[in-house]
């Protein structure tokens, strides 16, 4: 490697400027080296379509992914919850960095929780996962929510509340927090009633596989039970052939007791109505190589599919 700057190729938008300027940081920290951001355009960022309705998982992605196989810059990163499940050969994913607080939370007029929303209050997500288990959390405490399908980056999500159009919205409480407006919140969703997106909460750090002394020095950022927890997540979803925009939530962490800490993997699969859900949880040793963690996700995605989960991922979006 030589002492130019490493370009960190980027997204615009607030979060992913946070996103990459914590990461270009810490490789500056770890490395020494100078890093210059470098912006790119993508398609998500212009569309206005639902993402449901363009379909592709990683729409995000993949105008970062071209730069990076062009040449045009060194690494990205990415938030792991918009990386389609099947890793592309000659990019590497040199480092998951250690995950922050991977809880859903809601954003609500007058600092309301989720079970003092009034019964029939236009909560806005376009994300069928939270559509499914946000409606069965309200049937579940007597109510029913109606989900108002949005998109848009967080300001403009939020936006909805402060304007008086919606009730509530839900987003990532890592993304909030990422381009400071976490104290906005006013309900942390419990996972017990909302599992995350598989690697919500997670970055991805990725560079040309080619690139053996930069795959080597993003290395550093790399948290193991981040990783082995964010794969056996992504390996459930890839197991029960989920795309981004399927009803499928996923939380791996670590349960420690008197004996032994093991990796607990809960997953979830329902109709957007929220009328049918499976939800199933596994426990195993902490894995210790990629492939334990990719068998644990397949292990609990095998007992979902026993429960029913395909049927009930026919469905696109809203
Ligand atoms: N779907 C868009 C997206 N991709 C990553 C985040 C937040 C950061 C993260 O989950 O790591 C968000 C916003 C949201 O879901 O509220």
């Amino acid at each position: 490697m030589t002492d130019r700057a490493l370009r960190l190729g980027t997204r615009r938008s607030k979060l992913a400027m946070a996103q990459s300027g914590h990461v270009a940081d810490a490789v500056r920290r770890l490395t020494g080296r100078p890093v210059e951001l470098v912006e790119i355009t993508t398609y998500g960022d212009t569309s206005r379509e639902h993402l449901a309705q363009i379909g592709g998982t990683g729409v995000f992605v993949t105008a970062l992914r071209d730069a990076l196989l062009a040449g045009e810059v060194d690494f990205a990163v990415h938030s792991l919850k918009d990386l389609p499940t099947a890793q592309p050969e000659n990019l590497a994913l040199a480092a998951v960095p250690k995950r922050e607080d991977p809880r859903d939370v809601l954003v609500a007029r007058d600092g309301l929780t989720f079970d003092r929303l009034p019964d029939g209050a236009r909560v806005g997500t376009g994300s069928p996962r939270r559509m499914a288990q946000l409606n069965a959390y309200a049937r579940d405490l007597g109510k029913r929510v109606e989900t108002v399908a949005i998109r848009g980056n967080i300001d403009t999500r939020v936006g909805y509340v402060e304007k008086g159009e919606l009730d509530a919205v839900v987003l990532a409480a890592a993304g909030l927090n990422r381009i400071g407006r976490i104290s906005e919140v006013t309900d942390f969703l419990a996972v017990d009633h909302v599992l995350p997106a598989p690697g919500q909460g997670a970055l991805a750090v990725e560079c040309p596989a080619a690139d053996a002394g930069l795959v080597a020095a993003l290395a550093e950022l790399d948290d193991p039970h981040t990783r082995a927890a964010v794969t056996a997540e992504r390996s459930l979803l890839a197991a029960l052939e989920a795309g981004c925009s399927a009803p499928v939530g996923a939380l791996a962490d670590l349960l420690a007791d008197q004996q032994a800490v093991e990796m607990r993997l809960r997953g979830v699969v329902g109709t957007t109505d929220g009328a049918t859900l499976v939800q199933l949880s596994t426990t195993g040793p902490v894995p210790t190589s990629h492939g334990d963690a990719v068998a644990l996700g397949r292990e609990l995605a095998s007992e979902m599919l026993a429960k029913g989960a395909a049927g009930l991922m026919g469905e696109r979006a809203l």
